[in-house]
């Protein structure tokens, strides 16, 4: 496991571009056969990918969880950004389309990640954070999420958000998270921007073309700064940073947020104009 120590309010200011990637950004996420996974200091999130080819791959435990088994104290959210797949959760199997999201409620044992086709392997990305109560395990394929449309291909922020785990359609202890996926001509994520102090999040960038960037704005509002990500690496935002961005292309992402409250639609809104 990797370890991310973030960078506070007042510190990030002084830092450069490597120095805030140390603090903020994962590892590449997909190796075929194996998996990666990076615990944050930011709200205690452990971000992991798993892509299994011809041999499964298990959810492991780690000394700095102290448990038994990852869930014990914890929640996680799966969801399948590469060809089908299957995740078997104590026992019981869901099959796993790309963009389905499968909840791991507190307490589950056992998670094992396998690939349809090894030659086009699931590629399963996990955001995981600390849980009080136990809920129940939910796979929500992509057509159940609730979906909202947002922007223009004006102002090349044209987008579908499908949020898959949220109140309503799982009962989660403060996990939230979703797709967000731009439509050919729109490069602008999360425009106009936002915060919300009462929680974090976290982004994961893909379908983004390996010569491809999208340039992730974080920050406070009036000391923006911009890091270059490629596909498959993702980014914590504390609870005072912007989390938003501009592609060279258009693309898709994971986001998913833990905190204080569960409602979306909960955020301080600022303006473009805001920015410095
Ligand atoms: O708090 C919500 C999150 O930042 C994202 O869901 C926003 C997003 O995907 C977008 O507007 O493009
Ligand atoms: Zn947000």
């Amino acid at each position: 496991m990797d370890f991310l120590f973030a960078a506070d309010i007042r510190s990030y200011k002084d830092m450069r571009n490597q120095e805030l990637r140390d603090a903020f950004v994962t590892q590449q996420l997909f190796v075929p056969g194996e998996f990666k996974l990076t615990y944050t200091d930011v709200d205690r999130g452990v971000v992991g990918g798993f892509t299994p080819t011809t041999e499964a791959l298990e959810l492991p435990t780690h000394k700095e969880l102290a448990s038994d088994y990852f869930c014990q104290r914890r929640e996680a959210g799966v969801i399948n950004i590469g060809g089908k797949g299957t995740i078997t959760a104590d026992g019981v199997a869901y099959a796993m389309d790309k963009k389905d999201s499968l909840y791991l409620a507190k307490e589950t044992k056992s998670v094992k990640f396998e690939s349809d086709d090894s030659n086009n392997p699931a590629k399963f990305y996990l955001v995981s954070y600390p849980a009080h109560r136990v809920t129940k395990t939910v796979h929500v394929p992509k057509s159940a999420a609730q979906t909202v449309h947002l922007g223009a291909s004006d102002t090349s922020n044209e987008r579908t958000i499908f949020q898959s785990i949220r109140p309503g359609i799982v009962d989660s202890c403060q996990l939230v998270m979703g797709i967000t996926e731009l439509k050919t001509g729109s490069v602008w994520n999360t425009k106009p921007p936002h915060t919300h102090f009462r929680r974090t999040e976290i982004y994961m960038y893909f379908d983004l073309p390996e010569e491809e960037r999208v340039f992730h704005l974080m920050g406070e509002p009036a000391e923006v700064r911009s890091l270059s990500l490629e596909n498959g690496v993702a980014i914590a935002s504390p609870s005072w940073s912007i989390h938003s961005g501009v592609g060279t292309t258009n693309y898709t992402f994971v986001w998913a947020m833990g905190g204080e409250n569960q409602e979306f639609d909960d955020m301080d809104h600022l303006k473009v104009s805001d920015l410095k």
